[in-house]
């Protein structure tokens, strides 16, 4: 590998971390609508449920994109934890 192919390589990683920053805000715009609506409807933070099938599916996914199932698992349990800090934030707001 000479110097030109690992500046490239840097930068397409660099272009996909942006992506993946750009397509998280995106989710968090669209979870933070969730907890409005969940806000609205006295709905818990946490959907236990949903989140069991969610997890199914980032499995299935990660085997399919051959990346590591427990890598996918604990990055979406990071960002969903925040999700529901973020909704019982919003949840705890609206009852004041
Ligand atoms: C976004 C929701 O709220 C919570 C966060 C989830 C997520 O980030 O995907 C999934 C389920 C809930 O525990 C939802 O209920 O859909």
């Amino acid at each position: 590998m000479n110097g030109d192919e690992l500046g490239q390589l840097r930068t397409e990683i660099d272009s996909l971390d942006e992506e993946l920053i750009k397509i998280l805000a995106l989710r968090f715009i669209a979870t933070s609508k969730v907890g409005i609506i969940k806000a609205a409807k006295s709905l818990e933070a946490v959907d236990p449920s949903r989140e069991a099938i969610q997890a199914q599916r980032y499995s299935v996914l990660a085997a399919q994109y051959g990346v590591s199932i427990e890598l996918i698992q604990k990055v979406f349990r990071t960002v969903i934890d925040e999700v529901v800090a973020n909704h019982q934030a919003i949840r705890e707001s609206t009852l004041k």
